[in-house]
């Protein structure tokens, strides 16, 4: 192995990923050290894709997509086991292995197996697993070295009853019944795929509300639902103990109330992994919660050659944006200086049903005192929706009375996370309510409930301005909406 390089990435998670490509698409070499045995960070191998095949693995093999049409009893295979769904998993992610590794080797990224950690600001040694040692020395370093769950001592976790967010892939047995500790995005998206099972499923959630960046209507829309197939919630009191007792998992709340489940997932957020890379050689320390502090423009830390990305600087912590946050933080390393990303970003939430929002929600709109009007869709007043059999989701969008531009998209329901781009360009090119009434949207499609909601708020901001205001001709008020 060389020894110097323009760039070292520590961790090939998305972030680490994109910033190494784009350095070596700059002409640059670059090393990536990773310590897991294959490139793909938490996000391929115990967060964004692993979870989102189960929770595909999960939809098919229910037959979830097709209850609406069958009834709720519809099963396509009616003893769906542990192995169903890892079979699954693990074809998806040695493909996504390949597709990586593939990338760096024509890229010309050269990766090293071993953790790293750093012996100066510009040096830092491989430790591999037999406990050789490597040094390279680097001009810039991008920190891309992410998460681990958080284990707080008083959990008794053991791997197999009581589990956090990682272990919870290596499950060999399905529960018949599963409390989740934190009704955070982790949380709600394996409690409610696990539902989808048939698993009797318990949330718990210390605060008497959760998801609270997602707009009220559509939370109150997600609760429905989730009571509708009895997922138990319990929210506003915190955890006073966990115990496995006689083989089960035992949670007392303090309100005196306790949950015993065959199964327990602690999924109450995760930790910058920081132990390993002595940050202190680097002349770096890390918040509480394994946290780096950047200049959000530039990545750069209180080390101007050092760069940090990823869920390892804390919020939003999303795959898609820790990949943008690492081509962002090597373009500016090298001398480019690319434009501001975009004000919005979308968030998508993989449960079942699935999220998405852009922009600003209802409250965040009223917060910001700007007059607005909404629109609604449900996807069963759409042709797609009734061949597809959709008795729920909806589309909520909100746009400013004034300027008439569209403030926020947000959708519950199939599709959700695929639907919720056509909004964000809207958004993010600063579009009005005009560009949805005036163009033709595909026909049957979900996406005409862009449609059927614009309208549904051109309606209002129409009757509210009154009849003097009210265009005759071109555009008349769409009745039956
Ligand atoms: C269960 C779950 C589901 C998720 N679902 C989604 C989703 O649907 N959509 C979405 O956008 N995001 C999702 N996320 C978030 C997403 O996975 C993260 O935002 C993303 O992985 C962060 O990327 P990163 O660049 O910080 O690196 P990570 O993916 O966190 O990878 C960091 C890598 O660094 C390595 N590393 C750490 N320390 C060292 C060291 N000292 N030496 C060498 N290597 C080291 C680690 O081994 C790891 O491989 C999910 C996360 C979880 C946990
Ligand atoms: N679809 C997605 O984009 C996606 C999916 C999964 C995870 N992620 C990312 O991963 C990150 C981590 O997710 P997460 O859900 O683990 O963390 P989180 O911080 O989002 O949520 C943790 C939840 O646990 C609760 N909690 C905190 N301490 C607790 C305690 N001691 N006992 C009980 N409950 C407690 C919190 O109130 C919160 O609701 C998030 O920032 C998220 O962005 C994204």
């Amino acid at each position: 192995m060389q020894k110097h390089f323009d760039l070292v990435v520590i961790g090939s998670g998305p972030s680490g990923r994109r910033g190494a490509v784009q350095a070596a698409k700059l002409g640059k070499s670059v090393l990536v050290v990773e310590k897991g045995r294959r490139v793909g960070g938490v996000s391929v191998h115990t967060g964004t894709i692993p979870s989102k095949t189960i929770r595909e693995t999960v939809l098919n093999l229910s037959g979830w997509r097709e209850r609406g049409f069958y009834g709720r009893s519809y099963r396509v295979k009616q003893d769906i086991s542990a192995g169903d769904l890892m079979g699954r998993l693990h074809k998806t992610l040695e493909h996504e292995v390949e597709v990586l590794e593939h990338q760096f080797h024509r890229n010309g990224v050269q990766w090293a197996h071993g953790t790293a950690r750093f012996v100066e600001p510009h040096v830092i040694e491989i430790v591999g697993e037999d406990g050789e040692c490597r040094r390279a020395e680097a001009d810039f370093v991008l920190l891309a070295c992410g998460t681990r769950p958080f284990r707080p001592d008083y959990v008794p976790f053991d791997g197999s009853i009581v589990l956090d967010g990682d272990e919870i892939l290596d499950i060999t047995q399905l529960p018949r019944s599963l409390t989740v500790i934190g009704a955070g995005v982790i949380g709600v998206e394996y409690a409610t795929i696990f539902s989808a099972l048939d698993v009797a499923v318990t949330l718990v959630e210390p605060r008497a509300t959760f998801l609270d960046f997602i707009d009220k209507e559509l939370m109150e829309e997600f609760v429905h639902e989730l009571r509708d197939r009895n997922v138990g919630l319990r929210l506003g009191s915190a955890v006073k103990q966990i115990a496995v007792v006689n083989g089960r998992a035992q949670c007392r709340l303090e309100n005196g109330r306790s949950v015993v489940s065959d199964m327990l997932l602690f999924a109450a957020g995760r930790v910058g992994a920081v132990e390993a890379l002595d940050l202190p050689a680097a002349g770096l320390s890390a918040d509480h919660r394994g946290r780096l502090t950047v200049d959000a423009q530039t990545m750069q830390t209180a080390q101007p050659h050092i760069y940090a990305t990823g869920d390892v600087i804390g919020f939003p912590s999303l795959a898609s944006t820790s990949m943008e946050q690492g081509r962002l933080a090597t373009l500016h390393a090298f001398g480019h200086q690319p434009p501001s990303p975009p004000e919005f970003f979308p968030y998508g939430i993989y449960s079942v049903p699935e999220i998405s929002v852009v922009g600003m929600s209802e409250e965040e709109v009223q917060r910001r005192g700007i007059a607005y009007e909404t629109g609604i869709a449900r996807f069963r007043e759409t042709s797609r929706g009734h061949i597809m059999g959709l008795d729920s989701g909806m589309m909520k969008m909100l746009f400013s009375i004034k300027t008439r531009r569209l403030l926020g998209v947000h959708i519950i329901g199939e599709g959700a996370t695929e639907l919720i781009h056509i909004g964000q360009a809207v958004l993010n090119l600063r579009g009005t309510i005009d560009y949805f009434i005036q163009n033709t949207f595909n026909y049957p499609t979900l996406a005409e409930a862009y449609k059927i909601a614009s309208l549904d708020a051109w309606n209002k901001l129409q009757a509210a301005a009154g009849p003097a205001a009210r265009p005759v001709a071109e555009e008349p008020v769409v009745e039956g909406e």
